[in-house]
């Protein structure tokens, strides 16, 4: 019998062993929302055996069941993260959010991190890593906790480029990151509409997206920019690997940094894995340099994660199923189905965590779309606490930077292609340049 098949049948026999026992004994159904403990969870019940080996096997097959199912490399993160779960419950615990929480359980989160004199940002950060999990509920510091911690002033790239092999290091696992996400990328986004088009691959690390990317779109042309530090080690491979490209001028490689003046006129300007690791200003400012040079139609493609809240969609009524990806070729993301968190709960783990990991590396965020994903302003943290600040959302950035979103792309391997364009500027009779949002082009940001 098929291992899939064979865990399927067991795990039905004993979820309908359990539900069977559980009305026999006149037990209440299981519920993750009671308030009052089920008689199952206390350590003083003693179950029928029956009852006892259903949980058992019910919970052995899901554990088979997600090894099964898991990518070993989702596996590998989610253990290497796992310092988070212990470092969030840490928090939650030290910084009194339990105990606020358990004297006003309906706090909103600003309210609480007033409470507490924490950031909401980072307090909404760990409170959702732990909501991911099913559990519940940070500090303020302009400073990040990789600064504290080392007790340093310098950036987490300022850090790197005084110590190389530590840079090599982290640069190799950005690479595994962008491996992982790497062919649903290439598949699942129409790059072959933006053939024979000039990209500038902002941050491109050591370059294997444009390498990638070179080999698909043959009549293109792409130009790595990054650090120099980091450039060295990408000239090499690109020299290594792609040398036919190179010597075709479709590949350059050279130093810039993207918080000056973007130099080069290209069609395409890419940003992968980039703005997450940048405050919001940060991410104005380096979008807006990035724009300097770029033509009026020039297109600004931000490929990121971008996160689902962890809660519920109350309607339970789910416009597409699996049957309708029956043979179905191109991606779309299929809605959850009932009592599935929007996030789809422990598959957001990876890239949640990944969100603990920039806010304490660079006081940044996986960032949301309210927009896109029809989230309403304000958040619940399973009933208990409410989050309504919008400073991590991504239209609030593009905006800020004088461009609007033309479309978003959601990609297998929970990657979304943000497209963006410069808004239209036009020249007013007394000379001055202004946005078609009416403003002169300032906002918060400057
Ligand atoms: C998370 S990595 C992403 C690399 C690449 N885009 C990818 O997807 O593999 C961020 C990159 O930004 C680069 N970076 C950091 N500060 C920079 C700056 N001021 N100018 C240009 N690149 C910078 C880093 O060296 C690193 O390669």
């Amino acid at each position: 019998m098929d291992e899939l098949d064979a865990l399927q049948a067991s795990l039905n026999g004993a979820l309908d062993a359990l539900r069977d026992e559980l009305s026999a004994q006149n037990l209440p159904p299981l519920s993750s929302t009671a308030t009052e403990q089920h008689p199952l969870d206390d350590p003083a019940y003693l179950g029928s055996p029956r009852i006892f080996e259903a949980r058992r096997l019910a919970l052995g097959c899901i554990g088979q069941l997600r090894n099964l199912l898991q990518v070993p490399y989702e596996k590998v993160v989610e253990q290497s993260f796992a310092v988070y779960d212990t470092a969030c419950m840490n928090i939650a615990v030290s910084t009194g959010m339990i105990d606020v929480l358990a004297e006003s359980p309906a706090l909103s989160v600003v309210e609480l991190a007033k409470r507490l004199d924490l950031h909401p940002i980072k307090v909404a950060t760990v409170l959702r890593y732990l909501a991911t999990q099913g559990w519940l509920i940070e500090h303020e510091y302009n400073k990040t906790a990789f600064q504290l911690s080392h007790n340093t002033s310098l950036s987490l790239f300022d850090h790197l480029k005084a110590h190389p092999a530590e840079f090599e290091q982290w640069s190799k696992s950005v690479r595994s990151l962008g491996a992982a996400s790497q062919k649903a990328l290439i598949n699942d986004y129409p790059w072959a509409s933006l053939d024979s088009k000039t990209f500038v691959d902002c941050g491109g690390g050591h370059g294997y997206l444009s390498m990638l990317l070179s080999q698909e779109l043959k009549n293109s042309k792409f130009i790595i920019q990054d650090l120099p530090e980091v450039v060295r080690m990408t000239k090499k491979n690109v020299e290594r690997e792609y040398l036919d490209q190179q010597k075709e001028g479709r590949l350059i490689v050279e130093p810039h940094d993207f918080f000056q003046p973007q130099p080069r006129k290209a069609d395409v300007y890419m940003f992968r894995y980039i703005l997450h690791n940048w405050s919001n200003d940060d991410c104005v400012t380096i979008l807006k340099k990035s724009a300097s040079a770029a033509p009026p139609e020039a297109k600004f493609l931000i490929i990121e994660y971008i996160p689902h809240r962890s809660g519920f969609d109350p309607s339970h009524a789910p416009r597409s199923t699996l049957d309708d990806f029956r043979g179905l070729q191109d991606y779309r993301p299929l809605e959850p189905p009932a009592f599935i968190p929007l996030n789809y709960g422990v598959n957001a783990k990876m890239h949640s965590a990944l969100g603990v990991h920039m806010m304490g590396v660079f006081n940044a965020a996986e960032r949301y779309m309210a927009s896109v994903f029809h989230l309403p302003l304000s958040y619940e943290f399973e009933s208990l606490i409410t989050l309504s600040h919008s400073q991590e959302e991504w239209e609030e950035i593009i905006e800020a930077a004088g461009m609007h979103i033309e479309g978003v792309r959601a990609l297998r391997a929970n990657v979304s292609v943000i497209e963006c364009v410069m808004k239209p500027v036009h020249v007013n009779g007394n000379g001055r340049v202004n946005g078609m949002n009416g403003t002169n082009g300032t906002n918060g940001y400057h």
